[in-house]
């Protein structure tokens, strides 16, 4: 997407033909700037540490993590550990395993002085698919916000809530549940989107506010408690948030609040959509609340926050007692049955075994 009118993705490969670029989100809104990372190890830190983070990213840039590692030393025992190294960083998005296992299943077979050439093509592709995957979101997701907006009077816009950042900053590109907004922003459709801050790092005010704003898209931040007020008062159309892993029979597992977020719009009759690019599906996993794990960070996220001052500097301020403890509980798991639909590249599914399995017969074990 564009930032000050030129095209950029979240990462790319820097002009020396190896080292990898990525836009350092932990500045924005208030700076732009891109870092250049030259080791596996350097990959890790920018994912631990969320200088990149969403799902499908963290599975990219964990594929280039494995290209810089081959580069060095392409061995068996090199790629293992790379595949080790990686996969610790962070527990829950699902694509961080897909893409390591990905890189691993294309590069084992082949001769060692081949892989480093190969890791970079693929993880090249990986990369371009989900750009491809995030467009398709968008065009299935744009007939359901179409459908909304015909019944709306003319110019009167449709009101999405989403929660976190699953945009463009999320992806390589597009985004998952901001795809559906971007495309019908671009075919005129009147779109007006509220943004939960999402504590405690306030992805949805750094950086969704960011992205809509950059693109055009009247959107309001809210805090995070305000969306079942604005749903009891017929304020919201449709909920769209994005995924770090969902379960073969449609539990959604996302930043923590959207299971809140979930309960609310069922109260309320709203839609409740997920944006899902089918390597986020945990085929695997059945019970998300049971089996998925859930990523408990620093007690710091949540006693100091991110501001930039009147000075124009960028600091943290602590908002709690020093003493007091803080449990920082990343994710949640919103059962299937709190779901209207899983908007995937391929379609919408219900948020069901059954649901998933017509969309992917190949991987649920229903193909004929
Ligand atoms: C397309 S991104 C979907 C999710 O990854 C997103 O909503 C989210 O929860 C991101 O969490 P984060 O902790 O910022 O990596």
């Amino acid at each position: 997407m564009k930032v000050s009118g030129r095209h950029y993705r979240t990462i790319w490969v820097n002009e020396d033909g190896w080292s990898v670029d990525i836009i350092d989100q932990r500045w924005l809104p208030h700076d732009f700037r891109v870092e250049t990372v030259r080791t596996v190890d350097g990959i890790a830190t920018a994912i631990r540490d969320m200088w990149v983070r969403g799902a499908p990213l963290i599975g990219v840039t964990a594929a280039y993590g494995v290209a810089l590692r081959m580069r060095e030393d392409a061995s068996d025992a090199s790629l293992d550990a790379a595949w080790e190294t990686l996969h610790a960083t962070r527990p829950t998005a699902i694509n961080l395993r897909w893409a390591l296992d990905e890189m691993r299943r294309v590069l084992r077979p082949l001769p060692v002085s081949e892989r480093a050439k190969a890791a970079y093509r693929r993880a090249a592709e990986i990369a371009d698919e989900d750009v491809e995957l995030n467009r398709g979101i968008g065009r299935n997701g744009l007939e359901i916000i179409r459908t909304i907006a015909a019944k709306k009077k003319p110019g009167e816009p449709v009101n999405i809530l989403t929660h976190c950042n699953a945009g463009w900053l999320a992806t390589v590109d597009y985004g998952t549940a901001t795809a559906p907004i971007y495309l019908a922003t671009e075919a005129g459709i009147p779109i007006h989107v509220y943004v939960d801050e999402t504590r405690p790092r306030n992805q949805g005010a750094h950086l969704t506010a960011w992205e809509m704003a950059g693109h055009g898209v009247p959107h309001t931040l809210i805090v995070d408690n305000a969306g079942g007020h604005l749903m009891q008062h017929g304020m919201v159309d449709m909920v769209i948030v994005g995924t770090d892993r969902t379960t073969a029979n449609g539990d959604v597992c996302n930043k923590i609040g959207t299971y809140l977020k979930a309960l609310a719009a069922k109260d309320n009759g709203v839609p409740f959509y997920v944006g899902l690019p089918s390597p986020t599906i945990d085929w695997t996993v059945r019970d998300g609340v049971k089996e998925i794990p859930i990523e408990e960070r620093s007690a710091d996220e949540v006693s100091l926050v991110w501001g930039r001052d009147e000075d124009g500097k960028t600091r943290q301020v602590r908002i709690s007692p020093e003493a007091t403890p803080c449990g920082n509980y990343a994710f949640d798991v919103t059962p299937a049955r709190l779901i209207t639909g899983l908007i995937t590249e391929r379609g919408i599914a219900d948020a069901s075994a059954e649901g998933l399995a017509r969309l992917f017969p190949e991987r649920s074990g229903m193909a004929a």
